[in-house]
């Protein structure tokens, strides 16, 4: 494989996809390199169902092979919410500040051991032609109740990874991409997916 198609216009999710397959010697394009492709609409109630709504549209659309990434914050007080819905979290404007200030305030006065949470990753390959497969991965965290760190995007300055004793904003990306939700996706990719999976259609 020398060149993939990433179904996203998250300029964030794309820098980290192509850190990850450039390294590996592949080519990552994305929907940023093809303007005229419109808005996918996420209609589906999980993360499986939308990678898979991305995937299918724009493989048939272009007639390749096409990876989507439908991934979100799911934090256990506020029942599992922003989840499939956080990348609108705060409005249909997707603004990353305005997602994270609606989390700290609807979070204000749970206490640290209470503030558990997670990002969760599917990522759908589609090909013509053949059954769409998924591979999951999840990373997770605490709520932090400020922002720290500039690094990453979306949610990353309110994500505190123990093991590091840093929030996710805070750590260079080549830490983010070893243990990141995006990241354990990917491996299970490597590790499972052959052009051959999903024979029939
Ligand atoms: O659908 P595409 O075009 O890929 O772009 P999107 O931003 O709409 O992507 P999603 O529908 O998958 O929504 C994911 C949202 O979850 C958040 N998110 C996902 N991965 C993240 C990460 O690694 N760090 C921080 N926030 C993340 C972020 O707010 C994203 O906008
Ligand atoms: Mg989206």
């Amino acid at each position: 494989m020398e060149e993939v198609i990433i179904a996203t216009k998250n300029s964030g999710k794309a820098k980290e996809f192509e850190r990850i397959f450039q390294a590996k010697g592949i080519q990552v394009k994305t929907l940023l390199d093809f303007p005229e492709i419109e808005d996918v609409e996420e209609t589906g109630t999980t993360f499986e169902e939308n990678a898979k709504i991305k995937s299918e549209t724009i493989a048939n659309l272009l007639g390749k092979m096409v990876i989507a990434d439908d991934s979100g914050l799911e934090i256990d007080a506020l029942d599992g919410r922003p989840g499939v819905y956080s990348a609108r979290y705060a409005g249909q404007q997707k603004n990353d500040e305005d997602n994270i200030d609606k989390v700290l305030t609807e979070l204000k006065g749970i206490p640290n051991n209470e503030r558990t949470g997670r990002f969760r990753c599917v990522l759908a390959v589609s090909q013509p032609g053949k059954k769409t497969v998924t591979f999951a991965g999840a990373c997770e965290g605490l709520i932090l109740t400020e922002r720290r760190g500039t690094n990453g995007f979306g949610y990353d300055p309110i994500f505190f990874v123990e093991a590091k004793q840093k929030a996710m904003a805070e750590l260079n990306p080549e830490e983010k991409n070893k243990i990141s939700h995006r990241a354990m996706a990917i491996k299970k990719l490597e590790e499972n997916f052959t052009p051959n999976n999903g024979a029939e259609s």
